[in-house]
């Protein structure tokens, strides 16, 4: 065995110097070739391909692939070793075989796909389906041009029928640097059928805590921007995360794939800007208060709760009815005369804005009238019986055609909205009964909070859409492809509005039933979303798998669920063991000497990151304050940051979705801070899904229902020995 692995070593070695020579090679030569700067276009392009050519050897310089796999195609072709990169580096000679693989080709697919036994294994090229045998599937690690490792994950000739594991695991102990990186090296065969999945569908993803969601969507558009690279740009995709920090957080991917480009944003940012607001939206500070730490009095959650109707499709749908009745009276009351002795009856006005021009939205729909009329008055003109009385016809048109343009109204979105809800003195242009579908405390709430002139983040999606009605999306504003991550706490009204925005219904939409906190404003079922597809316009994936977690962590967090959501959507850990997770009580010592003491012990580990969650932004308040008085290098994580600053933090479990962290001391595991309640226990399942390495759960004397009540084979009791 050592021997084998020896020559193996040897082998890759050699390949390596070997391919490091050739990349350097190639990059000398562009190197070579002086810079053009002049201002002949096409020598422009070419210098532009020249400098990207140039920037990918130089990426793929220090660790040129990660993978090999050797693949014989069927038919008798000659087995080959195909190795595996971040970036394609192609041989010189023309007709010899790739010196390094795209991870995005397609036959690089067969090294994700594969998983192991004596079948035929298979991948779609461009002309048509391939098949052939994997001989071997090799894990290569190479740090700065040096070779650290090489582990094989299958050998046909060996004794292993199945792909190991063992690589992954060794990946998946590594501890946490500050941001999210790139899996290239081990994406696993159900994250790789999404990553390649069709571009043209709405592909809806429930995926465990941990499962990758985040991960597969990033490497997803580095996918489609390789292999569709004719029909999609980078700047035309957006990822739609829950706030700036998980934005900067996963800053890295997509730079260390080798794409950049592609818009970030949240989802207010990108509908502030279409509106063109600059107003800031009331911290949603209150709402969260209002939702996460009223435990003693807890709101009742329906779907008539602002955040749930106003993210409702039948909300969506009455704003589609309020604008078509403005459009319907917005044509002026008169007919129209350029002049005496000239009129245009408005009745023919009415079957052009109602006929012939009805496809669009109302401000173009005045504008083509409005030309239509104009067109209209120059073919009167030339009944004029004189040059002089023409001249003075035209300068009456032209003041006549101003001021009938005037009489039509103008809408402005937010107008609209506020007349809705009778928050304007102008009187509403509705029936009472269209208008009686809104609940009583939705138009309570909002009318003074729009009488107030404030808006909420629940309002944007029904402004944009009026806007949208009123005056269509430019083509700068449309998308190539959208990813909504987190999109649990989506509604479907924002879906189907993005919907407009996106050529094909190219979704990428993510998120987690189980970690659904927002529920006073997310969805509760996925059919909430695939229903505004057509069927064959989605389509639907679950992932189980979790890789962030120790086994432990994972049943532990389980038990969770299945007591406290009683949710089937349990996830599956990979094996890989770790300390149990622990329950301490406070006891007779005070619960900030208790948090002090769990930090002191999990920082003598060494971790990179280590974190405590609290119920409450108050608490963490305290904590944080508590612990930098006694001079902790820690930081508050309070939802006002825009960057992830990685290290150790204190912050309330609700701001702790997304991120993970190498151990997690949860604060106050008791029953009068997290309730027995489906909602508290989606909380603590949150917090608890974070930690990579190691879990504590600190707590006062009752624990609620969900949590263990004694040890375990997951969970033990008391501090460690
Ligand atoms: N195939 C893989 N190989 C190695 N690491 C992986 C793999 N898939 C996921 N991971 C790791 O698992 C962790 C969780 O990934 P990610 O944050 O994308 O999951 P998620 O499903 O979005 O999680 P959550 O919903 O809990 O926020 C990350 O550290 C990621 O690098």
């Amino acid at each position: 065995m050592a021997e084998s692995f020896q020559s193996a070593y040897q082998e890759e070695e050699k390949r390596l110097n070997a391919a490091i020579a050739e990349i350097n090679r190639q990059l000398e030569r562009f190197r070579n070739i002086p810079v053009y700067t002049g201002h002949d276009f096409t020598e422009q392009v070419l210098e532009a391909a020249r400098e990207s050519k140039r920037q990918s050897l130089a990426k793929s310089l220090a660790e040129p692939y990660f993978g090999r796999l050797d693949f014989e195609e069927a038919g008798g072709k000659q087995r080959r070793p195909l190795y595996i990169g971040k970036v394609g580096v192609d041989q010189e000679e023309v007709g010899e075989a790739p010196l390094v693989i795209d991870w995005r080709a397609p036959i690089a697919s067969l090294f994700y796909s594969f998983t192991g036994g004596q079948d035929p294994a298979s991948y779609e090229a461009p002309e048509g389906m391939i098949e052939g045998l994997v001989y071997l599937k090799r894990n290569i690690v190479i740090r700065k041009q040096i070779l650290e490792r090489v582990v094989d994950t299958f050998n046909r000739e060996g004794d292993q029928p199945a792909v190991s594991d063992e690589f992954l695991v060794y990946r998946l102990g590594e501890n946490k640097d500050n941001r999210l990186r790139d899996i290239v090296s081990t994406i696993q065969a159900e994250q790789d059928q999404i990553i390649r999945a069709a571009r043209n569908t709405a592909l809806i993803i429930q995926g465990v805590a941990g499962s990758g969601k985040t991960t597969v969507a990033l490497h997803r558009l580095a996918y489609l921007l390789y292999q569709y690279k004719e029909q999609v740009s980078a700047e035309k995709m957006i990822i739609f995360a829950p706030n700036h920090m998980f934005l900067d957080y996963i800053s890295d991917v997509l730079p260390e794939l080798g794409v950049g480009d592609i818009q970030q944003s949240t989802f207010v940012d990108w509908a502030m800007n279409i509106l063109h607001l600059d107003v800031p939206l009331p911290d949603n500070k209150d709402t969260l208060a209002y939702w996460f730490e009223n435990i003693e009095d807890r709101p009742k959650l329906t779907d008539d709760v602002p955040g749930r109707f106003k993210g409702s499709i039948s909300f969506m749908k009455l704003i589609r009815s309020c604008v078509e009745t403005l459009e319907e009276a917005s044509v002026p009351d008169t007919d129209f005369s350029p002049w005496e002795g000239a009129t245009l009856p408005r009745d023919t006005i009415l079957r052009w804005f109602n006929e012939e021009y009805k496809p669009y939205p109302l401000a173009k729909r005045k504008e083509r009238v409005m030309a239509r009329i104009h067109r209209w008055v120059e073919m009167e003109l030339k009944k004029a019986p004189n040059a002089a009385k023409q001249k003075e016809w035209k300068k009456r048109a032209s003041q006549r055609e101003k001021s009938y343009a005037g009489k039509w109204p103008h809408y402005e979105p937010l107008t609209i909205y506020k007349q809705m809800f009778k928050a304007l003195k102008l009187p509403a242009s509705w029936s009472e009964e269209m208008l009686s579908i809104i609940p009583k405390q939705v138009l309570q709430s909002t009318q003074s909070d729009l009488k107030n002139n404030t808006l909420r983040e629940e309002d944007l999606p029904a402004l944009v859409y009026i806007h949208y009605l009123l005056n269509d999306r430019t083509s700068d504003q449309m998308f190539d492809h959208v990813v909504i991550d987190e999109a649990q706490d989506f509604s479907p009204f924002q879906i189907a509005l993005l919907d407009l925005f996106v050529r094909g219904h190219s979704f990428t939409i993510l998120g987690d039933l189980s970690q659904g906190i927002h529920a006073y404003r997310g969805i509760h079922d996925w059919q909430e979303m695939s229903s505004l597809f057509k069927p064959d316009q989605t389509a639907y994936y679950a992932l189980t798998r979790s890789y962030r977690s120790t086994m432990e962590i994972i049943e532990f967090a389980n038990g969770i669920l299945e007591r406290g959501v009683r949710s089937d959507l349990l996830a599956v850990p990979v094996f890989r063991s770790g300390d149990p997770v622990r329950l301490i009580g406070y006891g007779q010592v005070s619960r900030e000497d208790n948090l002090r003491r769990a930090l002191d012990q999990l920082l003598a580990k060494e971790y990179r990151t280590v974190s405590i969650l609290t119920r409450t932004l108050k608490e963490a308040r305290e904590m944080h304050h508590f612990l930098s008085a006694s001079g902790y290098d820690i930081h508050l994580i309070d939802g006002s940051k825009k960057q992830y600053e990685g290290g150790h933090s204190i912050l309330p479990v609700y701001l702790s979705k997304g991120l993970e962290f190498d151990a997690v001391i949860v604060a106050d595991a008791n029953k009068n801070h997290y309730d027995d309640h489906e909602w508290d226990a989606k909380l603590l399942y949150v917090g608890c899904t974070r930690a990579l390495h190691e879990l504590w759960m600190l707590h006062g004397d009752e624990v609620p229902s969900y949590l263990p009540q004694e040890e375990g084979e997951f969970a033990v009791t008391g501090w460690p020995e």
